[in-house]
């Protein structure tokens, strides 16, 4: 258990639903939600596109590793990461103690979910594929980190929200 820091901490792939779903735990626990992409951004005054573009993706995980240093630290609420913060090693250290679960999706779902989105470039081109590659790559970290694992296929996000406190044991009768 960590005494101190979010009582929650959600990871996983893009549109898994660690907004939906986190802002859905915060009000069952009467806490609140805080998001380390939306930290960085307040940060940075710059959208992370552009913190991609200007200044590469070892630098924004640098920065995202100092955000999500200090929001363990600092939050006692429902926190959620960035997408690939997993990916790096102090990153994935922090995390060590804490309560984190992992949000997953199979790549039917993560197609149906983001679709053609044009804020995702990325997936623009052979989404399926893509996924693929990225959930294989990611998959082994996300486990690494995580307490449990709450599969999101086919469920509504009360649904989701109501099988993480059922892992975690925090449902209130
Ligand atoms: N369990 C669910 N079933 C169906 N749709 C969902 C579910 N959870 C979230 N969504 C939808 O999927 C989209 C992405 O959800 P959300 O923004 O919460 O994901 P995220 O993990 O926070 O994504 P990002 O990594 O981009 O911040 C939203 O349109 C949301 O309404
Ligand atoms: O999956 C990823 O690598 C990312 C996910 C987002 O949450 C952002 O942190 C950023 O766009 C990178
Ligand atoms: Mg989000």
């Amino acid at each position: 258990m960590s005494p101190q820091g979010p009582r929650i901490v959600l990871v996983g792939p893009m549109g898994v639903g660690k907004t939906t779903v986190g802002e859905l735990l915060a009000e069952r626990l009467g806490c609140t939600f805080r998001d380390t992409d939306a930290d960085i951004v307040a940060g940075e005054g710059r959208e992370i596109a552009d913190i991609f573009l200007e200044d590469g993706e070892p630098r924004f995980r640098e920065l995202e590793r100092a955000a999500v240093r200090e929001a363990l630290a600092g939050h006692e609420g429902v926190l959620a990461l960035g997408g690939g913060a997993v990916l790096d090693d102090g990153t994935r250290e922090l995390l060590a103690e804490h309560t984190v679960v992992y949000l997953s999706m199979d790549v039917d779902e993560a197609v149906k979910r983001t679709g053609l989105n044009a804020a995702r470039p990325l997936l623009m081109i052979n989404p399926r594929k893509q996924w693929r590659e990225l959930m294989e790559a990611r998959r082994p970290l996300y486990q690494e980190v995580a307490r449990v694992v709450v599969a999101t296929d086919g469920r509504a996000p009360e649904e989701v929200a109501e099988a993480v406190l059922e892992a975690l044991e925090l449902k209130q009768a």
